[in-house]
């Protein structure tokens, strides 16, 4: 026999950013040490979050503005699936679309980056009045909760744009992901990792999403075979909580799961801040892995009873 069949490819649609092209890469890795008989291709997608670097992306309308135009792409036969930062994609599913791939989580705490040259530095020791540079939500909520005389500025562009507005002075810090840091090799940028309770992370940060259509039988099996058990019971619950919160309403939204592999238990812990930061609302929550939905539902509630439906104004936001 002559081995004269063609090699099946299978595309993959991302944004163009250096951290999602990183992304996009490591995915391909997985697939093709997977399935060596499968040609990966790398197709890249400009999305309105790219293109607009104006406007707050918590004016944008929110929700998509990075993931939209890539899914775009899978619907309509251009590519065979998508891979996003999983904090970025909608809870509510793109219609003909699912979520059949989450590869093990990097590291999902943020980070304190300080102008390049200033030394080591800790939060607790920035100046009052500091201008920190962040536009998300969570992010300045959670800092002004502790500290309230801190200058919250909006910032955007990919990460290395941001580094450079921190190096050129225009603020005294930024705080980042660790896991993007990472990932773009920048990782002696981190002047101190935020750890809960003082910064819990976004729903999802540090895990990758993988949509595909949604009757495509071949891709959902490579993308299951590439997933992680744990890092899928995680964002499971982390994104049932935030669904519950929201119906279409936003607010400043934290979350910290771990899982105990050894008594197959998942605890959730979640907080719920005003915008300002004045006001915050916490609860936790743990139940079976199998039942990661239920733990993040639960802990939504929790969040209710203890207050949080006040703050659960109908406003936007990003992460
Ligand atoms: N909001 C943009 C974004 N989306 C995903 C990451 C990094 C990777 C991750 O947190 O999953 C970043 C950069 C950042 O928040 O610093």
């Amino acid at each position: 026999m002559t081995a004269s069949t063609s090699k099946r490819t299978v595309r993959i649609a991302t944004r163009a950013s250096s951290l999602a092209m990183w992304q996009a890469e490591h995915v391909a890795g997985l697939l093709a040490a997977q399935r060596p008989d499968v040609t990966v291709e790398i197709v890249k997608i400009s999305t309105r979050g790219d293109r607009d670097l104006k406007e707050p992306l918590h004016a944008m309308g929110g929700q998509g503005v990075f993931t939209r135009e890539v899914q775009h792409a899978v619907l309509d036969g251009r590519t065979d699936l998508a891979v996003h930062s999983l904090k970025d994609l909608p809870t509510q599913s793109a219609e003909g679309l699912c979520l059949a791939g989450v590869p093990e989580r990097g590291p999902r705490f943020d980070a304190l980056v300080l102008p390049a040259g200033a030394g080591v530095g800790s939060f607790e020791e920035l100046p009052e009045g500091a201008r920190i540079g962040t536009g998300s939500l969570r992010r300045r909520a959670q800092l002004l909760h502790v500290r309230n005389d801190l200058e919250m500025l909006e910032i955007r562009g990919n990460v290395e744009t941001r580094l450079r507005k921190l190096d050129e002075g225009e603020y005294d810090a930024l705080i980042m992901a660790v896991a993007g840091l990472e990932r773009l090799g920048l990782q002696d940028r981190i002047s101190q990792v935020l750890e809960p309770p003082l910064m819990l992370p976004a729903v999802g940060q540090a895990a990758l999403g993988i949509e595909c259509r949604d009757d495509d039988e071949e891709v959902i099996g490579m993308l299951a075979a590439i997933s992680d058990p744990v890092a899928r019971a995680e964002v499971v619950a982390e994104r049932a909580c935030l669904a519950t919160l929201r119906a279409g309403c936003h607010a400043p939204v934290g979350t910290l799961t771990r899982l105990d592999l050894e008594s197959r238990t998942l605890t959730i812990d979640a907080v719920v801040l005003s915008a300002d930061g004045q006001q915050r609302v916490d609860a936790s929550e743990s139940g079976s892995v199998a039942d990661a939905d239920v733990c993040g539902r639960r802990v939504a509630e929790a969040l209710r009873e203890n207050g949080a439906e006040a703050l659960l104004t109908p406003e936007t936001d990003n992460d």
